[in-house]
């Protein structure tokens, strides 16, 4: 079952410059599917435009899951002032009618597992660009969404939070959250995703699961950094 289409003809910033040009793909429940490619490739406009918040863009998007509902970890954190972490929790929970009891036990148990229970009841403008990060990954845990769309999640986390990170994402693969990650850690990337996407120039490169990642870039044995390098080599005629 898919829980994300996504068929982008052309989009961007004005109508006389697209940046993605014709990327067409889809994210299966309980998958976890790698946005590569390299600084200023298009992961963040492809992003912004399954989000809606491109001016310009032709295509379809399409949440099809059950709920259609989904979360987004931008890689800035973005808070609200005049409230607690706390309160975020309760507004986000308010929002997305959550049960009470349910509500409770996973508050009590995203606080205690990121180690931010000690601050609930604190601003969070008085938090670290981490804390600020684990912070929007516990409201996005919090709703138990269709999709997860998670933007660069391994610089800023320190260790510890990149493990607590990967085992609640675990967890709500296992329920069937589909996962659209962008990230440029792609040793990790490689480990954990079922599928990569690699984009370049606003076109994708190569799609696929490791197997056919490696065929496409012709390198056997390669790494998904090998691939990466030649793959995007290739487009550029380095
Ligand atoms: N707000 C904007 N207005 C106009 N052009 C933009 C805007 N944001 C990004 N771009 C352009 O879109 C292209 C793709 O940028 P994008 O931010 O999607 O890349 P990215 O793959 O996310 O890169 P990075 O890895 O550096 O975050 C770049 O050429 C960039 O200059």
């Amino acid at each position: 079952m898919k829980v994300l289409e996504v068929e982008i003809e052309s989009a961007g910033y004005e109508a006389a410059r697209p940046i993605i040009k014709d990327l067409t793909f889809s994210v299966g429940a309980g998958k976890l599917v790698g946005l590569i490619g390299p600084n200023g490739a298009g992961k963040s406009t492809t992003v912004k435009a399954i989000l809606g918040l491109l001016k310009e863009c032709r295509g379809e998007i399409r949440f099809t899951g059950e709920t259609k509902r989904y979360a987004y970890v931008p890689e800035q954190p973005v808070t609200l002032e005049g409230l607690t972490l706390e309160e975020h929790l309760e507004l986000a929970a308010a929002v997305f009618q959550l049960p009470q009891l349910a509500r409770r036990e996973r508050t009590e148990e995203l606080l205690n597992s990121f180690s931010l229970q000690g601050v609930r009841h604190q601003y969070p403008e008085s938090f670290s660009k981490g804390m600020r990060q684990k912070m929007m990954l516990i409201l996005a845990f919090l709703i138990e969404p269709e999709v997860l769309i998670v933007d660069e999640p391994f610089i800023g986390l320190d260790p510890r939070a990149i493990q607590t990170f990967l085992r609640w994402m675990e967890r709500q693969r296992k329920r069937g959250t589909g996962v659209l990650m962008s990230t440029h850690v792609l040793d990790t990337a490689e480990r954990i995703c079922d599928t990569f996407l690699l984009i370049d120039g606003g076109r994708l490169t190569a799609a696929g699961n490791m197997e056919e990642i490696r065929e496409r870039s012709g390198l056997a044995e390669g790494t998904l950094l090998d691939c990466f390098g030649r793959l995007s080599g290739e487009e550029s005629g380095r």
